[in-house]
């Protein structure tokens, strides 16, 4: 087994956000057959300095040779164990509409660890149906089926207003961590992870951004 830092608990979001990319580059890579990366190199693709680089992977067991740089495939083995890629984690997703549909959908999920193992709607049409080989169950099930199955973390792609409702059904039967897509912002106890992702967020940045140049054109 590959051994990553203990310092887990201490690395900067900031790092932890940028190592996906570390890791997609140094796939890349691999796939090129390339055998060795300097921190310049990774830098240039990040556009970042490669002094952060190097402080970056310093939170990993992952060491630089003077002149050769970082060996690719320890990058990519190191980070894919240290982001918790190599492990797979189950999840339920509940809201089987068009979001989770997509996610439902996403073959990138599995391959970053992540099991949606079943699916929840209160819709009759889409409850009973397959979504990419996922099961479709009545919400009501979602006791059961959180009992049989070894399930920590919860996908919500439900409307906004009802997003509170399956949080704490979620917390009620032993969800460690929500993945929260819709604009409401839930309230859940201390010791629940909750991550927050919205594109309309990143759009409003865009926007912000391509109107506040043209203010200053
Ligand atoms: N995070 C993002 O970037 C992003 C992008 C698009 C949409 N959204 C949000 O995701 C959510 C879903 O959007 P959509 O376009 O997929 O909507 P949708 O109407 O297509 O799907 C919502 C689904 O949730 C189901 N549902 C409603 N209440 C439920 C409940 N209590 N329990 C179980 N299922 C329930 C509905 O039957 C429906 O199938 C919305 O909150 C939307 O704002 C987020």
């Amino acid at each position: 087994m590959v051994q990553y830092s203990k310092k887990i608990q201490a690395v900067p979001e900031p790092t932890i956000r940028r190592m996906p990319s570390y890791l997609a580059f140094a796939e890349g890579l691999l796939r090129k057959g390339q055998q060795f990366v300097s921190s310049t190199q990774i830098a240039n693709y990040m556009n970042i300095d490669p002094t952060q680089v190097t402080k970056d992977l310093s939170y990993t067991t992952i060491v630089g040779k003077t002149r050769v740089g970082y060996e690719v495939k320890a990058i990519v083995d190191v980070l894919s164990e240290f982001l918790g890629f190599s492990v797979m984690d189950n999840a339920f997703l509940v809201g089987a509409g068009s979001l989770g549909s997509a996610l439902l959908h996403d073959s990138g999920l599995n391959h970053f660890g992540l099991k949606i193992e079943a699916a929840f709607d209160i819709n009759p049409s889409t409850i009973g149906r397959k979504i990419n080989d996922v099961e479709v169950f009545h919400i009501d099930q979602f006791r059961d089926l959180a009992q049989e199955l070894n399930v920590i973390m919860g996908i919500i792609t439900v409307p906004a207003e009802n997003a509170q409702t399956v949080a704490d059904l979620m917390v009620a039967w032993g969800i460690k961590a929500i993945w929260n897509f819709t604009p409401a912002r839930i309230k859940v106890p201390d010791d629940i992870i909750v991550q927050n992702t919205t594109l309309y967020s990143n759009l409003a940045i865009i926007f912000n951004k391509l109107h506040q140049d043209k203010r200053e054109e």
